[in-house]
């Protein structure tokens, strides 16, 4: 697949919405299932037979999708793989969200996203248990889509916008199950109208949708989470930054790919009163 024009990253990144769309039956099906086997992993967070399976269904089709292509996934990392260093690589969080999963909750994501010169240049995110699809490239989409099936076609693409900062101040998004001391600070610090929590990549999609205006991030998060979302609110007007005011910088392979603090933001704007 060629990779040169606003074209090419729109047909990738269609191409990422179908795998991610057919391997969310993965999800559902485990979902179905009266228990899930879950274990923790050496970080302490969890893993289970989900993410273990997604990854198996993804890894062989993207690497025939782009062949020759390092392709970093959150499960092959645990394993301790080495990754080569590239240009351009992929970035796979098979399931993001674990633990909403563990818990029942519809928000977990299939995240595949692509790296160019250290910055998300397409993306998918699709959350089979909401039935929602968001992908990149040059362009920005979201579609209601159903686990195991083709992705839509582009007749079914809304076009996805930020939204202008609103006059009461923005609604900030935070994780509903890692919310840390810091977060909690800067929500008190910074006058914010409303509050929302919400698990996974989502967070990046609604702000791309227009749905909300901030998500502040100062605990842990993994390249794998950050890059299909991310991906997606730059295409839609938006974008992430570290504290120093910078985008966030992908291909941290020195840093295991651990991102530092950032700030998503949906309107620019948002980004210089913090
Ligand atoms: N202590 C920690 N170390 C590394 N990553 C962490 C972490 N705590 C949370 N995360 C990251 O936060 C992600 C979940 O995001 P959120 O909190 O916004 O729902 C997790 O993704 P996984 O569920 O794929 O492991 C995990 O990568
Ligand atoms: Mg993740």
């Amino acid at each position: 697949m060629r990779l040169e024009n606003d074209e090419d990253f729109d047909a990738l990144a269609a191409a990422f919405a179908d795998l991610a769309t057919r391997a969310g039956v993965i999800a559902m099906e485990v979902l179905a299932a009266p228990t899930i086997d879950a274990r923790a992993k050496k970080d302490a967070s969890p893993v289970c037979e989900a993410d273990e399976k997604i990854e198996a269904f993804l890894t062989p089709r993207l690497a025939e999708l782009l062949p020759g292509l390092p392709i970093v996934a959150e499960e092959a990392a645990a394993a301790g793989a080495a990754f080569a260093r590239a240009e351009t690589f992929l970035l796979v969080d098979p399931l993001d969200g674990t633990r909403e999963f563990l818990a029942r909750s519809g928000e977990f994501t299939v995240n595949i996203g692509l790296i160019v010169a250290g910055a998300p240049r397409a993306g998918a995110v699709f959350a089979p248990a909401l039935g929602q699809l968001w992908f990149a490239g040059a362009r920005a989409f979201a579609a209601k889509a159903i686990p195991g099936r083709p992705a839509p076609p582009p007749a079914a693409w809304r076009p996805l916008r930020v939204r202008a900062l609103p006059a009461e101040g923005p609604t900030a998004l935070v994780s509903r199950s890692h919310r840390d001391a810091a977060t909690t600070a800067f929500l008190e610090t910074h006058r914010v109208a409303a509050t929302r929590d919400v698990g996974s990549s989502i967070k990046f999609c609604l702000l791309a949708e227009g749905a909300a205006d901030l998500y502040p991030r100062f605990g842990p998060t993994m390249e794998w989470d950050t890059a299909a979302g991310d991906a997606v609110l730059r295409a839609a007007g938006g974008g992430v930054v570290d504290p120093t005011g910078r985008p966030l910088l992908y291909g941290k392979a020195g840093e295991a790919y651990r991102n530092g603090p950032f700030i998503a933001f949906g309107d620019p704007a948002a980004a210089r009163l913090y």
